[in-house]
């Protein structure tokens, strides 16, 4: 059984089709990028993944259950970094981490979390004073505490410096030797290279590619993972309808 399978996808807003008929299977202990323009419905996608958007069609299964319909029992086993996370002004790194691993049966102990984010420093500094990036690798860490099966990351590297890059990296790597099943939507082709057993590519809510980045470098007589996106999503101004 796969750890998420994705059938034939669906997902509207209002009139705007976001997502049109999207289907991939993730094996369990794999790390699987999600790839796209802008506005190719990525998020949405992995949103429905996470149970927090309800699809028009198709069907989405994660560990065997229903995001939505069974998110009680998903919520222990699942982790949910989204593009922004929302917390208290006040609340400090070290009790936002306290928090959310109050919420698990057998969280990771944070402080570890926090030293291999390069957080540790910052551990009692009030969330309203964490720079943009800071904000943002605290993001992982809040994701990762509950010691899930299935981590959801959704641009995780996104405004950090080279070396919270390669920081955020390496937790990647090691989720990948725990087993632990990885959806990671990214922008930066050098990050699926790296991280990435497989990739899929959408382009206007559509699958347009899914295989290994090497498979499809060498399937497109391309040099780099950059010109086989280049080439796949090459229709500027193109948005789904
Ligand atoms: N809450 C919403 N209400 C209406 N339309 C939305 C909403 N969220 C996304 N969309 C639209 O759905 C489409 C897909 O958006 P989505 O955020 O899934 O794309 P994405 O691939 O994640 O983009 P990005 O790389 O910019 O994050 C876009 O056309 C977007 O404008």
């Amino acid at each position: 059984m796969p750890a998420i399978e994705v059938v034939n996808l669906h997902k509207r807003y209002g009139d705007r089709v976001a997502v049109h008929d999207v289907s991939f299977a993730v094996a369990a202990g794999e790390v699987f990028g999600v790839l796209g323009r802008n506005g190719a419905g990525k998020t949405t996608t992995v949103e429905c993944v996470a149970g927090l958007r309800v699809p028009n069609g198709g069907t989405v299964s994660v560990l065997g259950l229903d995001p939505h319909g069974d998110a009680s029992r998903l919520r222990h086993r699942v982790g949910v970094q989204l593009q922004e996370s929302q917390l208290p002004d006040r609340i400090r790194v070290r009790e936002a981490l306290d928090l959310y691993a109050s919420f698990y049966r057998a969280p990771i102990r944070p402080d570890r979390l926090l030293d291999e984010l390069g957080l540790g420093a910052q551990r009692d500094v009030a969330y309203r004073k964490l720079s943009g990036g800071q904000k943002q690798r605290l993001s992982i860490p809040l994701a990762l505490v509950g010691d899930p099966e299935v981590a959801i990351l959704d641009e995780l590297t996104t405004g950090l410096d080279p070396h919270a890059r390669q920081d955020t990296w390496a937790v990647v790597e090691r989720l990948r030797e725990r087993g632990v099943t990885v959806l990671l939507v990214t922008h930066l082709m050098a990050e699926a290279e790296r991280l990435c057993d497989r990739v899929v590519v959408l382009d206007a809510g559509r699958v347009v590619a899914l295989d290994t980045a090497a498979a499809l470098t060498q399937r497109l007589g391309r040099s780099s993972l950059d010109d086989v996106f280049l080439e796949l999503t090459d229709q500027a101004g193109r948005t789904p309808s």
